[in-house]
């Protein structure tokens, strides 16, 4: 107590732990954002290219999220999943190629749809995780929210002019565009190892449960 009647600040309590034992396989924040842009691209309906976006702040948190689908309320089963020209092929002699038959019309892509999605004012500083490249108007989406980087796996289309206006539109915005690499190779989900885990762990307790009785 100090003359004053107040209680004297005291120091912390020190904690010193005797033994390091952190689990060591966690994973590292990159590799958890990529993964869940990765996972996210499992919901796209795209037969073709699926596409997952994650959009995270400075203090590591995610703040947006998307994939590559129709709009709401526009039913995947009665709009098209193909292009055009994929189904050329099917068209009797006299009929016409409609461009109306062609996702590229329809499909909100998951940069859009995770900018679309955020779940905070704006997004100035923040990273994009996305599995494929950015097309040119994803880019300019990109620009324009103030994403500072990009990361993506997948360049399959590098050589096309929509591509190609991406880097230079990133170029000039002063945005890095950075391949992923992960540190990871491999991340695996298996739903079914967790619930026999969870099971046999059930066991072993009214095992040891019923020995003390
Ligand atoms: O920036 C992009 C570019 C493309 N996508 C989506 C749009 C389509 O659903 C697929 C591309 O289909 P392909 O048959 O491989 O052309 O990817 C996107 O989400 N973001
Ligand atoms: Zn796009």
């Amino acid at each position: 107590m100090t003359s004053n009647g107040f209680k004297s600040k005291s120091s912390p309590p020190q904690l010193t732990p005797l033994i390091n034992c952190k689990r060591q396989a966690y994973l590292h924040w990159e590799d958890y954002f990529m993964a869940t842009a990765v996972l996210s691209a499992q919901r796209s309906k795209d037969p073709v290219t699926q596409v997952g976006a994650v959009i995270v702040n400075e203090d590591n948190r995610i703040v947006a999220i998307g994939y590559n689908g129709f709009p709401s309320r526009c039913e995947d089963d009665e709009f098209p999943w193909y292009k055009a020209s994929e189904i050329e092929d099917l068209l009797e002699e006299d009929q016409q190629l409609d461009p109306m038959n062609d996702k590229k019309m329809f499909v909100v892509h998951a940069e859009a749809n995770a900018i679309l999605n955020k779940n905070c004012a704006n997004l100035k500083g923040t990273r994009i995780f996305t599995t494929l490249f950015p097309c040119n108007e994803c880019a300019k989406l990109i620009v324009q929210s103030g994403i500072t980087k990009v990361y993506y796996i997948s360049d399959k289309y590098a050589e096309k002019p929509i591509y190609r206006a991406s880097r230079l539109m990133f170029a000039r915005a002063g945005i890095e565009c950075i391949p992923y690499v992960p540190r990871q190779k491999k991340i695996v989900i298996d739903f079914e190892r967790i619930l026999n885990e969870d099971a046999a762990n059930l066991n072993l307790s009214q095992e040891m449960a019923n020995v003390k009785l």
